[in-house]
């Protein structure tokens, strides 16, 4: 099969080499000059410094790549989403399938990628949307190492036949999934929840507070999987806890490793300054503090993300915040 992959950072360039080692043919689109020399001239993944197959093409051009394939994979940071699926809207000029895997929420609106897409592509060249997510380093894949996702679809057909295209029998293990929503959501989640955890990491809380905040976190996923009509059980899967078990406690997370910095008492503004990568937590606790608001769900350990990131609250006086909130029990609700 051809596919074209929109975004050549980190994770869209590891994503190039799965494809091409499954026997695809495979392009590259980025913004970024060096990133497409780098994959081009040197087949060197941008950010690894590792081999990347010769046979895999980077380009500049857009419309380049939209001519390619029919399957569009979306690995740009959540953040450029709107703006550039915008462009192809312009642009295209036959249906496509829309491959997300990007993983975010979008502040003030609380869209989801699959409703942006919805919203923002003519719906003659919508040919279906999926999302494949799940626990997956760049840093490992990259690697060949052992990594399982899911990849979920309204349309049964797609997910089976991005499945197939998507596994192979040495590292990669795809499952399916009718509950796009859930899956979606589980990837966005995590990121804010790893934040909080590494900020607990960065002062030195310990892992008793670091595993009492991954589990209260996941009561956090299930709340907003199910705010937004997902399936409980699938914030238990690989595309919630098992994501969550991935990003909130390694130093390969980069939310998980902005979140030590603040704990460590850096600033956003220098984080940023030092971090040339994504980091989708700090976007999605905006974004879930707003649903929060909207929809009077509890997510105090996001809130708690929210007061130290966006109000400048001292991480201390957050944390005495989270703990002298009212008794309860440990169910869920
Ligand atoms: N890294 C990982 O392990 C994983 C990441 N993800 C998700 O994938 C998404 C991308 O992450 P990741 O690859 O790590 O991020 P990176 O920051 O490594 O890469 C993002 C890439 O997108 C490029 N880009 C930015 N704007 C545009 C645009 N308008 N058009 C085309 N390309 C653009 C960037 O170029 P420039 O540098 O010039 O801005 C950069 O090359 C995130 O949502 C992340 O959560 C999911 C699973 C694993
Ligand atoms: O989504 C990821 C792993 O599944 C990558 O997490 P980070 O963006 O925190 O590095």
């Amino acid at each position: 099969m051809k596919l074209s992959i929109i975004g050549g950072g980190a994770w869209g360039a590891t994503l190039g080499q799965l494809l091409v080692d499954n026997g695809h043919d495979v392009i590259i689109y980025d913004i970024n000059e060096q990133f497409v020399q780098t994959i081009n001239e040197k087949h060197i993944h941008p950010f690894f410094d590792l081999p990347l197959p010769q046979t895999l093409f980077a380009t500049k051009s857009l419309s380049e790549a939209l001519a390619f394939s029919d399957y569009l994979v979306l690995a740009v940071p959540t953040k450029v989403m709107r703006g550039l699926l915008n462009t192809i809207n312009n642009s295209i000029t036959t249906p496509k399938f829309f491959i997300n895997v990007s993983k975010g929420i979008e502040p003030d609106t609380s869209k989801r990628v699959s409703e942006i897409v919805e919203e923002v592509i003519r719906p003659e060249y919508m040919a279906g949307f999926a999302v494949l997510t799940g626990p997956s380093h760049a840093e490992e894949v990259i690697r060949r190492k052992l990594t399982l996702l899911t990849v979920a679809s309204k349309k049964e057909s797609l997910a089976k036949t991005l499945q197939t295209v998507f596994s192979n029998d040495t590292y990669m293990r795809v499952y399916t999934s009718d509950d796009l929503i859930g899956c979606e959501v589980g990837g966005a989640v995590k990121n804010a929840i790893a934040v909080v955890s590494g900020m607990a990491t960065g002062l030195d809380m310990g892992e008793n507070a670091r595993a009492a905040l991954i589990t209260r976190g996941i009561v956090e996923i299930v709340r907003v999987v199910e705010a937004y009509g997902g399936k409980r059980e699938t914030a238990f899967g690989l595309t919630g806890v098992g994501d969550l078990i991935v990003t909130a406690s390694s130093e390969n997370s980069r939310n998980f490793k902005a979140g030590k910095q603040i704990g460590a008492g850096k600033t956003m503004a220098q984080i940023y300054a030092e971090e040339r990568q994504t980091i989708e937590g700090v976007r999605a606790i905006e974004a879930l503090h707003q649903l929060a608001l909207k929809k009077g769900l509890s997510l105090p350990i996001i809130e708690v993300a929210y007061h130290v990131i966006f109000e400048e609250m001292p991480l201390t006086e957050a944390i005495t915040k989270l703990l002298t909130r009212t008794l309860k029990s440990e169910k869920i609700d």
